[in-house]
């Protein structure tokens, strides 16, 4: 279950090896200077192939959402390498963020008229995201109208209409009720098999790690250092609270565990 590390390199560019969406080489974060520097993230390597769901969990402060604003190209490494293949990722986050004064359909239309489509193909584009993501009957709401599931919704739609390659999600679902966040997790699963897209997905909840990931990676805190990885090789569609799904998450949690006591 759980994999050797550090990962062996693979190039981007060959065609003889696994086309791979992301990696990172040896990356290390260092937030400010001197003696009051945080090192965020250390010589941190590894790689997501094209296609994969991959699950980042780790305890709070461990440099998760350093490790995504790199891989966005929000922020430089203080050391080490990102490589993205294909477009700029797309990034989905907790709150939705989005354009209050906007309708649905002007919020998912807003990255297409940045890709100077026309008007025409832009609304036949967000029709079929709308479906996509089901709320094609809640197109001319605004976002104060919506539950907090249907703004996620959005958001996803949103994050897609980028056409890129790989999509960023940093706890995407963390603000929802166990019901919604069900749910989001079986159309999130659906539309990731219908389009083939890279998923790097963040997140506290190792369970929901291991409902949705091809692939768990550990993170430890202080710094922030890839400690181990987990292949999930359970069947899909997976249901969080199966006792496959729970026994995964207990051995994953247990590690988490042994990561934070020795960090303490
Ligand atoms: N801009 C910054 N300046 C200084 N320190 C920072 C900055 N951003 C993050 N840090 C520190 O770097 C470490 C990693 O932070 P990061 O937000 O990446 O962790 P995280 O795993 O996403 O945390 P959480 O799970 O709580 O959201 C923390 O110790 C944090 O305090």
């Amino acid at each position: 279950m759980s994999a050797a590390l550090p990962h062996a390199p693979l190039s981007l560019l060959s065609p003889s090896s696994t086309p791979v969406a992301l990696r990172l080489d040896g990356v290390t974060k260092r937030h400010g200077a001197g003696g009051d520097a945080v090192v965020a993230l250390d010589t941190m390597s590894f790689t997501v192939k094209k296609g994969e769901f991959v699950c980042v969990v780790g305890a709070s402060g461990c440099g998760k959402s350093t490790m995504l604003n790199l891989v966005a190209g929000l922020d430089t490494p203080s050391a080490g390498k990102v490589t993205v293949a294909g477009e700029r990722p797309a990034l989905m986050f907790q709150e939705s963020a989005l354009f209050p004064w906007l309708s649905v359909e002007e919020n998912v239309a807003f990255p297409l008229q940045m890709q100077g489509l026309s008007r025409k193909a832009r609304a036949a584009r967000v029709a079929e995201l709308l479906r996509l993501v089901h709320l094609e009957k809640f197109a001319h709401r605004r976002p104060h109208e919506l539950s907090g599931g249907m703004k996620q919704r959005v958001a996803l739609a949103r994050a897609l209409a980028q056409q890129a390659e790989l999509l960023l999600m940093d706890e995407p679902f963390a603000a929802l009720d166990a019901m919604m966040r069900d749910h989001l997790h079986s159309e999130l699963e659906a539309l990731w098999q219908k389009t083939g897209l890279t998923v790097v997905f963040v997140t506290h909840n190792v369970r929901e790690a291991v409902r949705l990931g091809d692939r768990v990676l550990l993170l430890s805190s202080r710094p922030g250092r890839l400690v181990a990885e987990y292949q999930v090789d359970l069947d899909r569609p997976r249901r969080i609270e199966s006792p496959e799904v729970a026994r995964m998450a207990r051995t994953i949690t247990d590690r988490l565990l042994e990561a934070a006591r020795a960090a303490a």
